[in-house]
């Protein structure tokens, strides 16, 4: 058995781990990287970059058939659903060379392509290699939940680690999931010609602000996309070559069952009892992100049971070079500032506090601040007036917003900005943007703070009044 020690081994190339990787490596630590699967993990091959890619081509077909008042008739699209997955193959092809061996190996990191499992608190294995090393990094990532519904094993459902590769065209797509994969997808297929049915336990798109959730919702709707909320499905099944998914009251059936009814931590064969590493759904960690059994042990991304999303693995990343690389033993993940975004048409982004929580914490002090897409306008001339900003206040700081519309996600960049740096609303009232952009939705929230101070104020009246009145 080949035998290596080293500063830091991280198990996982997905988003957190390649991000560990790639700062540990270039400040000049020694790097061992365990990847048992693909370089990139779900993001680049089965999640944000495949979604989005497919999204982007739905966007395309329905922008003909729904090219509102611009003067330009309607047209039907010739959907190629192959073609369209040949582009999301492309897309992953072009960015793969980021997440590459070949690049890792080029900063100084010892990759080995194989599946790791802790032997003891100090050791792991990953095929004939043992490593041991200062820092472990679990970045093992998540998997989608099957959820135990009778005669699901019997039929052929697809998952987001399937879906990318299917070249035909789903006559009609049932998906268990409201979440952001459930709706993501669903938008994506009844635009690129599928009939759509979304069966939800719960509440669709739940985690979201329910508001802007709901324009979302409706939009869906009006495409066609049939969501069902306070589905139970209590069986699944086949006939005469559909799949049919039964609720108490009805059968759904459909020719393609996708299922994305949430994400499952990749705990199995890590062997963290071997690590003395307590888990429950996900690794234990602290704020530092550090295990609470195991100090040498550290998760990033989704193994670390928090917000499951990209941008939130590379977050955690840059904590775990600051903590174990740097020694800077007090770095902490901060929740408050994350934003989350789903990538809809319209698009919904948030950041901080949602409206609930932000009463709870700050009761009558909390004011709510809104600004609507139609008063844009860029919107207005692009014809892209629905969408809404809510910012929530408290001592004259964002302590979060909710967005829908087009481009929220890139919208919500200046309040995670805001939020992140502590900034009052005035950072975001004195700060000129160029006219007309779509991001002078945000400063005309932020001056619907100030207006009523200004403009409905008695003190400032005589104030001015006076100024009036010696002025020369
Ligand atoms: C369909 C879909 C769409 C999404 N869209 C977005 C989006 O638009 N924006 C966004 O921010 N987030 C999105 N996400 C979430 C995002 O993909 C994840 O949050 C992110 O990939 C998590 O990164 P990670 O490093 O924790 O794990 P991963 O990227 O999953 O990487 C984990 C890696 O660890 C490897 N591994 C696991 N166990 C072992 C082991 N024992 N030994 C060796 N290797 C192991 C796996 O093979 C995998 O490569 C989406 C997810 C899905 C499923
Ligand atoms: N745009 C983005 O950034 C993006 C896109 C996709 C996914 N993601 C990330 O991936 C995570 C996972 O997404 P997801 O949509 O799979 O999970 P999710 O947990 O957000 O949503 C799953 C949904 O499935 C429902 N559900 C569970 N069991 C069910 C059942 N038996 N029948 C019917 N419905 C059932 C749940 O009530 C829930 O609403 C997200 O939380 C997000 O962090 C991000």
């Amino acid at each position: 058995m080949e035998r290596i020690k080293t500063d830091i081994c991280i198990i996982g190339a997905g988003s957190g781990g390649l991000s560990v990787a790639a700062g540990a490596s270039q400040m000049g630590a020694q790097v061992v990287l365990i990847e048992g699967h693909e370089m990139g993990g779900d993001c680049l091959n089965y999640g944000c970059v495949p979604s989005k890619s497919l999204l982007a081509s739905a966007k395309a077909a329905y922008g003909m058939t729904h090219p509102g008042d611009l003067g330009i008739a309607p047209a039907e699209p010739q959907v190629d659903y192959a073609a369209a997955k040949a582009h999301t193959r492309r897309v992953i092809e072009t960015i793969a060379p980021v997440d590459s061996q070949e690049r890792y190996e080029g900063f100084g990191v010892r990759v080995i392509r194989d599946w790791a499992r802790f032997v003891s608190p100090t050791e792991v294995q990953a095929g004939a290699i043992s490593i041991t090393a200062r820092r472990f990094v679990i970045a093992t990532g998540s998997r989608p939940f099957v959820p135990p519904i009778d005669g699901i094993e019997d039929v052929p459902y697809l998952t987001n680690e399937t879906l990318f590769d299917l070249s035909e065209r789903p006559e009609h797509l049932l998906i268990i999931g409201g979440g952001p994969i459930g709706i993501e997808m669903a938008q994506a297929h009844i635009r690129l010609g599928s009939r759509v049915t979304v069966l939800e336990t719960g509440k669709a798109l739940a985690a979201h602000d329910p508001e802007c959730a709901a324009i979302v919702l409706n939009r869906l709707r009006e495409e066609g996309v049939e969501i069902v909320e306070g589905a139970q499905v209590t069986r699944i099944g086949s006939e005469d070559g559909s799949i049919i998914a039964e609720t108490a009251d009805r059968t759904y059936r459909g020719s393609h069952l996708l299922v994305a009814a949430g994400r499952r931590v990749n705990l199995d064969g890590l062997d963290p009892e071997a690590g003395n590493i307590a888990c429950d759904k996900a690794v234990r960690v602290g704020d530092d992100l550090r295990s609470v059994t195991n100090r040498r042990v550290y998760a990033v991304g989704d193994a670390a049971g928090r917000l499951q999303f990209t941008h939130v693995a590379g977050y955690h990343a840059g904590i775990v070079v600051r903590s174990a690389v740097l020694g800077m033993r007090w770095a902490k993940a901060r929740q408050d500032h994350l934003p989350r975004a789903t990538y809809t048409d319209p698009e919904l982004a948030e950041v901080g506090l949602g409206e609930e929580e932000a009463r709870r914490r700050y009761g009558s002090k909390l004011e709510v601040v809104r600004s609507s897409y139609d008063h844009n306008d860029r919107a207005i001339a692009e014809g892209r007036k629905t969408g809404t900003i809510k910012v929530l206040v408290a001592g004259g700081k964002p302590c979060g917003a909710a967005i829908v519309g087009a481009h929220a996600g890139e919208l919500v960049g200046m309040w995670a900005m805001a939020i992140a740096n502590g900034q009052k609303m005035s950072a975001i009232a004195n700060t000129v943007l160029p006219y007309p952009t779509f991001s002078e939705i945000n400063k005309r929230a932020a001056s619907g703070y100030f207006s009523p101070r200004l403009f409905d104020n008695p003190r400032l009246k005589t104030f001015v009044g006076l100024v009036q009145k010696y002025l020369p």
